[in-house]
């Protein structure tokens, strides 16, 4: 297996408060790598420390053998790491299509520079076909039209998963993809997941609370507690280990 994320010795405190101490963690080529653990445990923050959206205090975060320590999140987009993007992300009062006609030609700006957004006035029937694409794989069609603020929860989902793969990334992060869906869409959730990994051959982080999410979709399973990792590996093995359910599982 190729590893593609390889953090070392990450700290990050915010202020005299420690949320990660001492954590390291690998992500491999075409694994789902689920981050589970208690509320506060730190699972946001190392996620926010690995997508570059918050710099860590030390350690280091090495990209496809790249040290991307010091860079910022957008170029760490340029390397292929594709975080979902957050609700407020989403231009509210634009329609689900226009939002994802945005994003497709954010990708390429990205992978053609600055000159790219010069020269067209309307999307590019390259860039309509593949944001109806993305509408049609990901299910959006009855919302096409509508202004993304006005989209039901699951659709709002839909539509950043859809957002997020428009950018093309090796490594797709999901930071709670399911929070705040009915039991039925959270399992449609699960479906789609792993029908667009399978599809688009893609590397998942994902953080979730819901266990039946998390065995669904995990190749591997990390915890977290209190900022630091106390177990690591094939789903079933975390599972079982008995300080896992002494701090988490056994509420579960
Ligand atoms: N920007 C920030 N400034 C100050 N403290 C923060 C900040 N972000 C997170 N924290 C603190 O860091 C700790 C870990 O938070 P984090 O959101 O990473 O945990 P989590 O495991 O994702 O929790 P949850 O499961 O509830 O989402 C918490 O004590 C939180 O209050």
């Amino acid at each position: 297996m190729t590893r593609i994320m390889e953090a070392r010795a990450m700290h990050k405190s915010y202020g005299q408060v420690k949320v990660l101490e001492d954590v390291s963690f690998d992500l491999e080529e075409g694994e789902a790598h689920v981050v589970i653990g208690p509320n506060g445990a730190g699972k946001t923050t190392l996620f926010r420390c690995l997508s570059g959206e918050t710099r860590i205090n030390s350690g280091t975060i090495m990209l496809n053998g790249q040290d991307v320590t010091g860079l910022a999140g957008w170029q760490r987009v340029q390397r292929g790491i594709g975080r979902s993007f957050q609700v407020a992300r989403i231009f509210q009062d634009m329609s689900a299509f226009e939002n994802l006609i945005v994003a497709i030609e954010t990708r390429e700006r990205n992978e053609k520079g600055i000159w790219a957004s010069f020269g067209h006035i309307a999307p590019r029937r390259a860039v309509m076909d593949e944001a109806e694409r993305l509408v049609h794989e990901l299910g959006l069609e009855g919302t096409l039209d509508d202004p993304a603020g006005t989209l039901s929860h699951g659709d709002k989902k839909r539509l950043e998963l859809a957002m997020s793969l428009a950018l093309r990334p090796k490594v797709l992060m999901l930071d709670e993809p399911t929070a705040g869906m009915s039991p039925s869409d959270r399992s449609e959730a699960v479906r789609l997941i792993s029908d667009v990994r399978a599809r688009y051959g893609l590397t998942l982080l994902l953080t979730e609370h819901d266990m039946e999410v998390v065995f669904g979709l995990a190749t591997r399973l990390t915890v977290l507690h209190h900022g630091a990792i106390i177990a690591s590996g094939e789903p079933h093995k975390v599972r079982a280990d008995a300080r896992v359910r002494e701090v988490y599982l056994g509420q579960h």
